[in-house]
C-alpha cells in the first residue's frame, strides 16, 4: 500500500509538487501520469526517502521509507536504470545489493531468472544494451521480493518483446497481490496495463480513478462517412453535437451508431462508415490535463481509437 497525504515540495521557487493525496491499493498495476516536470519523479523519490517533503507525507506499508529496518523488502524500485556501476557485472551489481540489505544470495539467480538475464548476468554492465539495464533494474527491485514496486518510465529502451514481457511482468506482480505503481508517459501503454491512473499537473492531482471512468468521461462519439455529409450534419447538429472529422466524415456526441443510422436513412443520405469510437486514455489525458501543461506544441491533438464492430 502507498500512501500519499498532503505531499508538498518545494525546490527553491519552484513548487515541484503541490498538496498531493492519493493512495495505490495492493493487486493493481497503476499509472502514474502527467506532462514533463509534473512531479511525478519528485513524488517517487520521496517515497523512496532520496527527497525530503518540504509538508505532507509519502508512506509504504504505514511508514517512511527511513522508518523501514529492511527497506529493499517493502519497496522495490527502478529510477534510473543507468545508475550501474558499468565495470561490474550484472551478477555482481546484484549480490551487492542483496549483501547490503541482507537478502540471500540465492535470490540473485532467481531474479536474474525472472528478467531473462541469465546468460547475460557474467558479462559486464558497460556492454549491457538499455533493454539489458533495464531488465537488470527491473531485478534490483524484485530481489527483496518486495510488496511494493515503483517504476519510472520502465518501457524506456526496451524493444516490442520486452515492452511485451514487462507488460505482463506488472500483471504477474499485480496478481501476486503487489501494489505497482509505473509511471509512463505512453498513454496507450499505461491503458493497455494499468487498472487504475493517478494523473497529476503541475504537482497537482488532477484524476485519480479507474481507467475505464477516467476514458469514459473522455467520450465517446459516433463517427459518420457519407458522400452528403454536409446534409446529414444539419440533419444531426438538431439531435447531437456534431464536429467534422475530414473529408466527408463527422463525429456525433449524444447519438447512438442506431439513430446515426437511422435518422439518415429515413432522410435518404447515404452512409458509407458508421462506427462507434472509444474515447482513449490519451483523450482523456489531454482533455484532463490542458493548462496543466507549460510547454505544448502547438498542434498536439489526441488521436482515437476505433472500436471494432
Ligand atoms: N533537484 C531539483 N532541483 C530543482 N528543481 C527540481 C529538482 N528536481 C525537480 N525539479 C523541478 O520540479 C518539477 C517537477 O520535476 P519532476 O522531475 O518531478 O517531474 P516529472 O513529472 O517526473 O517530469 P518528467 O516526465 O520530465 O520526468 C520540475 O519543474 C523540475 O524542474
Amino acid at each position: 500500500m502507498i500512501s500519499v497525504r498532503g505531499l508538498t515540495k518545494d525546490f527553491g521557487r519552484v513548487r515541484a509538487v503541490d498538496d498531493l493525496t492519493f493512495d495505490v491499493a495492493p493487486g493493481t498495476v497503476t499509472g502514474f501520469l502527467g506532462p514533463n516536470g509534473a512531479g511525478k519523479s519528485t513524488t517517487m523519490r520521496m517515497l523512496l526517502g532520496l527527497d525530503r517533503p518540504t509538508s505532507g507525507t509519502a508512506t509504504v506499508g504505514g511508514r517512511r521509507y527511513a522508518e523501514h529496518a529492511a527497506p529493499l523488502r517493502e519497496v522495490g524500485a527502478l529510477l534510473d536504470a543507468s545508475a550501474v556501476h558499468p565495470g561490474r557485472t550484472g551478477r555482481t551489481h546484484l549480490r551487492i545489493a542483496a549483501r547490503t540489505n541482507g537478502i540471500p544470495l540465492a535470490r540473485v539467480d532467481e531474479v536474474l531468472d525472472r528478467v531473462g538475464l541469465t546468460g547475460a548476468a557474467g558479462r559486464r554492465v558497460k556492454g549491457y544494451s538499455l533493454g539489458m539495464r533495464q531488465r537488470l533494474g527491473i531485478a534490483a527491485a524484485l530481489l527483496g521480493d518486495p510488496p511494493v514496486l515503483l517504476f519510472d518510465e520502465p518501457v524506456n529502451g526496451l524493444d516490442l518483446e520486452g515492452v511485451r514481457w514487462i507488460r505482463s511482468l506488472f500483471r504477474e506482480c499485480a496478481a501476486e497481490g503487489r501494489t505497482v505503481l509505473v509511471s509512463s508517459h505512453l498513454m496507450s501503454e499505461v491503458q493497455l496495463v494499468a487498472d487504475r491512473v493517478v494523473i497529476i499537473g503541475r504537482g497537482r492531482l488532477v484524476a485519480d480513478a479507474a481507467v475505464g471512468e477516467v476514458v469514459g468521461a473522455a467520450g465517446r462519439r459516433v463517427r459518420v462517412r457519407s458522400p452528403r455529409a454536409d446534409a446529414l450534419a444539419r440533419l444531426l447538429a438538431e439531435r447531437g453535437e456534431v464536429t467534422s472529422a475530414g473529408p466527408d466524415e463527422l463525429d456525433v456526441v449524444g447519438l447512438t451508431e442506431a439513430e446515426v443510422g437511422t435518422a439518415a436513412h429515413e432522410h435518404g443520405l447515404p452512409v458509407h462508415h458508421l462506427a462507434e469510437v472509444a474515447g482513449s486514455l490519451e483523450a482523456a489525458y489531454w482533455s484532463l490535463t490542458e493548462g496543466e501543461v507549460e510547454f505544448r506544441g502547438e498542434d498536439a491533438a489526441a488521436p482515437e481509437q476505433e472500436v471494432a464492430g
